[in-house]
């Protein structure tokens, strides 16, 4: 082949949430260009390659099988990848770091340094590196001295390129993005690089949705998307409790506020606390770089996101206990719902953990329910003392309880049979609906005691709950 129809060959490294449907997609609208991702877990390349995906996602199925084998290929030979690659995607795990400097605070990334140095080690020809990866400010900075560092075989160019997929709807959103961000720096390679991702994307994104801007604004503009998504749910949560004291209602109060059109209505439902891989791992990471940096006030105020998540998962449990007379000892309880939002079987931070592990505590019996999520959810609470099981049926997790904590917003479960639900439970029977999905006037009529987040309980006991321990 000539250089002119050579193919072009792009390569992920870490087949995750993010790395699997990124490909998958690009894979799909480019079938001229080579996918190939790659990973250190066999398993999940096992997976990647048969009937049954690693992750649940509506509509990835269909996207995979039409790619799969075609020009897009999943590999555990990361070296082969590498070689051949002409642009790579770093997909990898970029948790909160654990343990030394910064531990519970700042970015672990150990998983992505050890990549580069792979990168580096196995290059003999120009490569594109495409930081896909959520990173602290200035990691291309810290990605090029480490390539430049020992490899004079080729030349690296490294682009940042956050990705904005939100799990459960990932397909339309990398299909259908709200924007595309590239960063990059102003050297004449620079902006060849930028200028050939920016080839690849508009194959099927409008080119004024794809934004252009310096690699730094890049970076921060990732953290920050999700710092201010994460805030939306702190405030409408926050508001959430002072609603509960007042009998003002929440979903009266974001409906009216939503309607200014200067703050619009998506991302305001109240809720047991926002879940999820990215919100909280972010916005530590950013208060990391602000106190760092000396930014004292700035680290507070974005700490207080997370905060405001704590205390309303722990107002959710503390109004359980002081609703059902103080004590939740031996009691049945159903989780309905164990994903951090509905559509996926991701329970990463998911508030059900949290949840299940005070209720635990108070020693409750659990009983887990979810469509997708059960075999996460029994890893999450591997280990954690305590009676727990788990069913996929939920009529048979609700059958007994005395209680049902709705947790994942799952549609099935607003469409639920409650009067079969009500006879089979203990009396009084009791509902914590942490997503206000569910029916409350009818569920009241039914027989429940209905607490919703941030409105007016309804209860069939007429007389002020009684003060206990
Ligand atoms: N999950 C999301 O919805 C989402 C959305 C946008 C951005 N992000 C960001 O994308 C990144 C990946 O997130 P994810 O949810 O896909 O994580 P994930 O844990 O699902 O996947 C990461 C994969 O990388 C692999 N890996 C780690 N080190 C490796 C190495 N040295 N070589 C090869 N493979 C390696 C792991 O085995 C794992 O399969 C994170 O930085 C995250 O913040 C995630
Ligand atoms: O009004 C709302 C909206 C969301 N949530 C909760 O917030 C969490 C996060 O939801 P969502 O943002 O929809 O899912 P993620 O997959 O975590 O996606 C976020 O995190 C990703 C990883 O960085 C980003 O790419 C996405 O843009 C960003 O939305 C979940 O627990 C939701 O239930 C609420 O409680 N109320």
């Amino acid at each position: 082949m000539t250089e002119k129809t050579r193919q072009m060959k792009i390569l992920c490294i870490g087949a995750g949430y993010v790395g699997g449907p990124t490909m998958a997609v690009i894979a799909s609208q480019c079938p001229d260009i080579k996918v190939t991702v790659v990973d250190i877990n066999p398993e999940r390349i096992a997976r990647w390659n048969s009937e049954r995906l690693p992750i649940y996602e509506p509509g990835l199925d269909e996207v995979v099988r039409s790619a799969r084998g075609r020009n897009l290929f999943f590999s555990t030979d990361i070296e082969a990848g590498i070689r051949e690659s002409d642009m790579i995607f770093v997909s990898v795990n970029t948790p909160t770091k654990m343990f030394g400097t910064g531990a519970g605070m700042a970015a672990d990334l150990q998983y992505w340094e050890k990549t580069a140095r792979q990168i580096r080690e196995c290059s003999n020809t120009p490569k594109i590196i495409v930081e896909k990866s959520t990173l602290p400010v200035k990691t291309a900075q810290a990605m090029k001295r480490i390539f430049d560092a020992g490899n004079h075989k080729t030349r690296f160019t490294v682009l940042s390129n956050p990705e904005f997929l939100a799990e459960g709807t990932a397909v339309n959103d990398l299909k259908h993005p709200d924007r595309v961000l590239i960063g990059s720096d102003t050297s004449p390679a620079g902006i060849r690089a930028r200028e050939s991702l920016v080839d690849i994307y508009a194959r099927w994104v409008d080119r004024d949705r794809i934004l252009t801007t310096n690699i730094w604004s890049s970076e921060l503009s990732k953290l920050v998307a999700n710092a201010f998504l994460a805030q939306r749910i702190s405030s409408v949560n926050a508001i959430s409790a002072l609603c509960e004291k007042t009998d003002a209602d929440i979903a009266e109060v974001t409906r009216a506020v939503g309607m200014d059109s200067r703050l619009g209505s998506k991302f305001l439902n109240a809720s047991v606390g926002f879940g999820g891989s990215c919100f909280k791992k972010d916005i530590l990471n950013l208060v990391y770089l602000c106190r760092y940096y000396g930014l004292n006030e700035v680290a507070d105020y974005w700490e207080g996101v997370i905060r405001i998540n704590e205390y309303q998962k722990e107002r959710f449990v503390v109004n359980m206990l002081g609703n059902m007379f103080h004590t939740l000892s031996g009691k049945r309880i159903c989780l309905l719902g164990f994903a951090f939002k509905a559509h996926t079987g991701d329970t990463r931070e998911s508030p059900g953990i949290y949840i299940a592990k005070r209720l635990m505590e108070e020693r409750a019996k659990l009983v887990v329910t979810d469509p997708e999520a059960l075999e996460n959810a029994r890893f999450e609470l591997q280990g954690v003392e305590g009676d727990v099981c788990y069913t996929e049926d939920p009529y048979a997790a609700t059958d007994g309880c005395d209680a049902v904590a709705l947790m994942t917003e799952w549609p099935q479960y607003a469409a639920l049979d409650f009067d079969r639900i009500f006879r089979s439970m203990a009396q009084p029977a009791f509902i914590f609906d942490g997503r206000n999905i569910l029916d409350h006037a009818k569920l009241y009529t039914i027989g429940f005691n209905v607490f919703p987040i941030g409105k007016p309980a309804l209860t069939h006991f007429h007389d002020e709950p009684s003060i206990g321990g």
